[in-house]
C-alpha cells in the first residue's frame, strides 16, 4: 500500500509536469476524555476498508471549514461548531496528490449516523483498528506528541 508523505515546501513532479493537488478537509472529532473518532472508508472508494478521520475533498469555492462542515453533515449527520486548521500534510498516492487539512473538532450537534454505510470507532492511543490509511498516521504521531505517549501509535 503506497502513500508517501511529502515534506513541507517540497514540489512534487512526475514526468516533468506538476500533479494537481487535491485539497481535503478532515475532522479530528475529540471527546473530553481524549477519545477520537475514526471511520472506515466505504466500499466503492479508493482504499475501501482503511480507517481514517472523516472528511472529504473541497468543492470549488469552499474554504476548508465550509467543506468540513458539509462533509461531516453528509457523512455523519452532525452539525459542527467552529473548526480551525490544526495541521496540514501532503501525501503522494498513486491515485492523487492530496493536501490534507486536519481540524480538531470539539463541539457538534446531533447523534452520529453512518450515512455512507461506513463503520466507526472511538479510539485512544494505540489505535486498535486495522489497517490505518497512510495519510492518517501523521495525526496519530501528533496526538502522541501532545499526550507524551510513547510506543507504537497503531498496529
Ligand atoms: N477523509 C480523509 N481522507 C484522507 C485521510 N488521510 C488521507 O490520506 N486521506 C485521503 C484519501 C483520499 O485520497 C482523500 C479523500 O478523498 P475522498 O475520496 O474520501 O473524498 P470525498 O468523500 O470527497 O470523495 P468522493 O465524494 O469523491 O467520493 O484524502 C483522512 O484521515 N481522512
Amino acid at each position: 500500500m503506497n502513500g508517501l508523505l511529502v515534506a513541507d515546501g517540497e514540489r512534487q513532479r512526475e514526468g516533468g509536469a506538476d500533479r494537481p493537488v487535491v485539497d481535503v478537509a478532515v475532522g479530528v472529532l475529540m471527546q473530553a476524555d481524549g477519545q477520537f473518532l475514526l471511520t472506515s472508508r466505504p466500499e466503492g472508494k479508493v482504499y475501501a476498508g482503511y480507517w481514517e478521520f472523516p472528511g472529504g475533498k473541497l468543492e470549488a469555492g469552499e474554504t476548508v471549514e465550509e467543506a468540513l462542515r458539509r462533509e461531516l453533515q453528509e457523512e455523519l449527520g452532525i452539525v459542527i461548531g467552529q473548526a480551525q486548521i490544526w495541521k496540514t500534510q501532503m501525501v503522494d498516492y498513486p491515485h492523487a496528490l492530496v493536501r490534507l487539512h486536519f481540524c480538531k473538532v470539539w463541539d457538534w450537534q446531533g447523534d452520529l449516523q453512518m450515512r455512507e454505510a461506513q463503520t466507526h470507532a472511538w479510539q485512544q492511543l494505540p489505535v486498535d483498528v486495522v489497517p490505518v490509511l497512510p495519510g492518517t498516521i501523521p495525526v496519530l504521531t501528533w496526538l502522541a506528541a501532545e499526550r507524551q505517549f510513547s510506543g507504537a501509535t497503531h498496529r
